[in-house]
């Protein structure tokens, strides 16, 4: 038990006003104070399930499946082993292969699964730290275009960290309010994700100060950014589109009198989709209106809410807005093309990459699908993946050109050891047993994964790992 989570007795009254006859407070409290089971959720962009649990056994990890995402398990270890493992300091963590997200976080893209199909134009409107953004981006599997936005600055460069270590080729960053989407892009999605700031009442086995400053009065608060953040997404939502809305708060201020704002605002245009057969056992955190409102002793879990709601018709736009200045980039030239696909070839044996080649002055970049249907709406921060800059010779690659495409080479890889992908981590250069004649750029992989790239130089590989994913004496807990 850990006794030092503040837990302030406001909250408590508050809670019994709203907590359901056949929860008990004091089961409440109890989890409140228990630590929470890790969990993490396999990228399936990078690796099969079946890989994962090949990787668990060999590594004396407990993978306990998490009942509503397929890709979701709960690690274990043995007790003594347990204190040491930071998963986000591990082999297969950093090769991308998985990301360490609370199973209840799981539940909102779990929500849009079904509706997401190829090609789909999706928005995640509050994502950083991209949890959700890198869940929704596996279950696109790289098709259409997921704009990922975020109003932090901070928090927006660590979301498109997170993008490159995944892997992910088909996410734009934006870098907004999400209350603009509504008048800039009015009916351009088919789904959407609004996980919204919230008071954060759910997180405290996480974070035992999570309710250091609560208070009705923040939550009255955020709860009216909530239902302009909701109108907006709802008024970006095409007809026949889906929105899920999500918090990680349990108070219905914040959550279910948000979604009756949006009701009470289009009675005729909003229909809320019963969540209670989402999974098996979601009956269990259903409410009467057919929202999923998680509550900690449930599942052995953070708290959590979410709701599902069909666009049945158009609704009118409210203060439509357009984007003032030019789109700066341009399809790629042919010439630079067949430079860019002559040097994959050689150098990789990669014969093609799917989806449009577009330049900015000396980057090159690979764009998203369907991405001119948007592209002039909103100023994005960065849209798809950039391959590479040109110089008079030729093109120099990026290192995210290697971690979302490294797999499909067929030559000038290297598998590294842990000792090797320890260095490269550190940013330091490879040593290599014997001397290689190879040269040029090589592609170097962890855990059957393209972690980034590297130079061949005879007994070495040259480490091109960018300066700001160096980490200084990072220690690594290899398992
Ligand atoms: C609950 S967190 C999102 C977590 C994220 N979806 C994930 O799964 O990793 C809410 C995010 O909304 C951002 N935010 C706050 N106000 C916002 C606004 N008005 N528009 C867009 N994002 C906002 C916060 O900075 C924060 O990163």
């Amino acid at each position: 038990m850990d006794k030092s989570t503040y837990i302030p007795s406001a909250f408590l009254d508050d809670i019994k006003t709203y907590l359901p006859d056949h929860l008990s407070i004091e089961d409440f409290i109890d989890k409140c104070q228990s630590p929470l089971r890790r969990a993490v959720r396999v990228n399936t962009l990078k690796m099969s399930i079946t890989e994962f649990l090949a990787y668990c056994e060999k590594s004396d990890w407990q993978a306990e499946p998490i009942p509503w995402c397929e890709e979701g398990f709960w690690i274990a270890r043995s007790e003594q082993e347990e204190a040491n493992l930071a998963i986000g300091n591990t082999d297969i963590h950093l090769s991308g292969c998985i990301y360490v997200q609370e199973a209840s976080s799981m539940l909102p893209p779990t929500a849009l699964k079904s509706t997401i199909s190829s090609g789909d134009i999706n928005l995640d409107m509050a994502s950083a730290p991209g949890s959700k953004t890198s869940q929704l981006a596996a279950y696109m599997d790289g098709r259409g275009v997921l704009i990922a936005n975020e109003l932090s600055s901070s928090r927006l460069k660590a979301l498109a960290a997170n993008m490159k270590r995944m892997g992910i080729r088909n996410v734009a960053l934006s870098h907004f309010d999400g209350c603009i989407f509504g008048d800039y892009m009015h009916e351009c999605f088919d789904n959407i994700l609004l996980d919204a700031p919230c008071s954060g009442e759910g997180t405290v086995r996480k974070d035992p100060n999570a309710l250091k400053n609560w208070s009705i009065e923040s939550n009255v608060e955020i709860a009216q950014v909530q239902k302009q953040l909701i109108d907006s997404a709802f008024q970006a939502l095409k007809p026949g589109g889906t929105l899920v809305y999500s918090t990680c708060t349990l108070t219905p201020l914040e959550n279910q009198q948000v979604c009756q704002h949006l009701i009470d605002n289009y009675p005729q245009a909003v229909a809320v989709e019963n969540l209670s057969t989402l999974f098996e056992g979601a009956e269990k955190a259903t409410t009467s209106e057919g929202y999923l409102h998680v509550w900690p002793q449930l599942y052995d879990s953070e708290g959590f809410f979410i709701a599902r709601f069909k666009k049945l018709h158009s609704v009118a736009v409210k203060n439509p807005k357009q984007k003032k200045g030019a789109f700066p980039f341009e399809e790629l030239d042919k010439k630079t093309t067949q430079l860019l696909l002559s040097v994959l070839k050689k150098q990789f044996g990669i014969t093609q990459l799917d989806g449009k080649l577009m330049q900015r002055d000396k980057e090159v970049w690979l764009f998203p699908d369907n991405f001119e249907v948007i592209q002039d709406k909103i100023k994005y921060s960065r849209i798809g993946i950039l391959i590479g800059t040109t110089h008079k010779n030729g093109v120099r690659l990026e290192h995210e050109f290697a971690t979302t495409f490294g797999h499909l080479a067929s030559k000038n890889t290297l598998a590294l050891t842990k000792e090797q992908a320890k260095d490269y981590f550190n940013g330091k250069d490879i040593r290599l047993d014997e001397v290689t004649k190879l040269t040029g750029e090589v592609i170097l992989t962890l855990c059957g994964s393209a972690i980034g790239l590297g130079k061949w130089q005879k007994n070495k590989v040259k480490n091109s790992l960018p300066r700001d994913l160096i980490k200084d004496g990072l220690l690594i807990t290899w398992v």
